[in-house]
């Protein structure tokens, strides 16, 4: 078993309030991600689960018992760093095995566990090299493999993939995702990286200044984002917040109109935010909802290229066809897929767009 609830942390440092009521629940076998920019308190939250930060409110359950008070040697939970360093004088081998040595496991229990981790991650070819017979990635490798070979209640992972090259980050995200399935084990896995936890988690926390902003899927977090933090946090070209508010049955912005949504739920008069993603739009013209704009810039991407419009004094991103041409300050008229739109309460950031989907 391998349950983790903490419920109201709380945590300050000095005048910093690090935690301001943190609630995770992380289900048996979960690959659980908790992602926030840097500053949120996500490793403040692991280091309470861990038992290396003393609280000043909160508590945190392990399989259903309390272990606020406990030592971290008491917990059954592994910590993994974003670097960790192998002993230079061991092999692969005799690294990976270090600490079921330390727990004095027998020899036939070690090469059993070594092998079965070293054919996981794939570096079998590796074990009787020294670290300096390798390179960085291979390195990174048994070095997971070695705090991977124990089989605590849960493993916490702190960013673990950080200083990797964007490369072997991609393929580790992978394997990473592949070796939880096979060890079937609880990870809590902390990240500023949207992209790393949308591609790894079960479950999704986003953590902001200390508070929890939403737990959910990963498509749950992009699709309905709580609010207007979330929506804009997750996501890649980021979100598009246009200013408006709604009168009658329309939707009405400072240079266009469009539809008003069965399902926006406003007040007429509020300010509102409707927040359109970058797949969700489009410059081609079809549908009746259409905004008009102007050609502010493009990027390509390869396989895309996102287009800038510029829709009064506010910028659109918008996902368009690699092969996209055109000049700055050509005319264009953008297409909205009005079902897939989010509204925000201006004021208080709040998501509008849920009541009546
Ligand atoms: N030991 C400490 N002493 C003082 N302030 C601290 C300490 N540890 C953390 N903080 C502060 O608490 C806040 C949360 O820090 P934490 O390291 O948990 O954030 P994080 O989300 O993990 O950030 P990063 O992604 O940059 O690692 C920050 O403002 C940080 O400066």
């Amino acid at each position: 078993m391998g349950t983790v609830a903490a419920h109201g942390l709380r945590k300050s440092f000095g005048k910093v309030q690090a935690l301001d009521g943190v609630t995770l629940d992380v289900p048996d076998g979960s690959f659980f991600v908790v992602l926030g920019p840097s500053g949120a308190g996500k490793t403040t939250t692991l280091r309470a689960i861990a038992g290396l930060e003393k609280l000043d409110a909160g508590s945190v359950h392990l399989d259903g018992r309390d272990a606020t008070g406990d030592a971290p040697a008491d917990r059954d939970l592994a910590m993994v760093f974003q670097s960790y360093a192998l002993y230079p004088k061991l092999t692969a081998y005799e690294n990976i095995a270090s600490p079921l040595r330390a727990r004095r496991c027998s020899s036939s229990e070690i090469a059993a566990a070594v092998e079965r981790m070293s054919s996981l991650l794939h570096i079998e070819r590796l074990l009787q090299r020294r670290p300096a017979q390798m390179s960085g990635g291979e390195m990174q490798r048994v070095a997971l493999a070695r705090a991977l070979v124990r089989s605590p209640r849960a493993f916490l992972m702190d960013e673990p993939l950080t200083n990797l090259d964007l490369k072997l980050r991609v393929e580790m995200r992978t394997e990473l995702t592949r070796i939880h399935r096979s060890l079937g084990a609880t990870f809590i896995y902390v990240t500023n990286d949207q992209v790393e936890a949308l591609s790894m988690a079960d479950q999704v926390a986003v953590l902001k200044e200390g508070k929890v902003q939403q737990v959910g899927t990963p498509a749950e977090v992009y699709e309905r984002p709580a609010n207007q933090w979330v929506a804009g946090f997750v996501g890649s070209p980021h979100i598009s917040l246009l200013a408006c508010r709604a009168e009658g049955d329309r939707l009405v912005g400072e240079s266009w109109t469009l539809p008003r949504p069965r399902w926006a739920m406003a007040e007429d008069g509020r300010p509102l935010l409707l927040g359109l993603r970058a797949e969700n739009v489009s410059i081609e013209q079809r549908g009746d909802a259409s905004l008009p704009g102007e050609l502010y810039g493009l990027e390509p991407l390869g396989d895309r290229t996102v287009v800038d419009v510029r829709v009064g004094t506010e910028i659109l991103k918008v996902k368009a066809r690699p092969t996209v041409t055109g000049v700055p300050g050509e005319r264009l008229q953008v297409t909205v897929d009005l079902d897939r739109a989010h509204l925000f309460d201006a004021d208080t950031g709040l998501s509008l767009s849920d009541a009546g989907r």
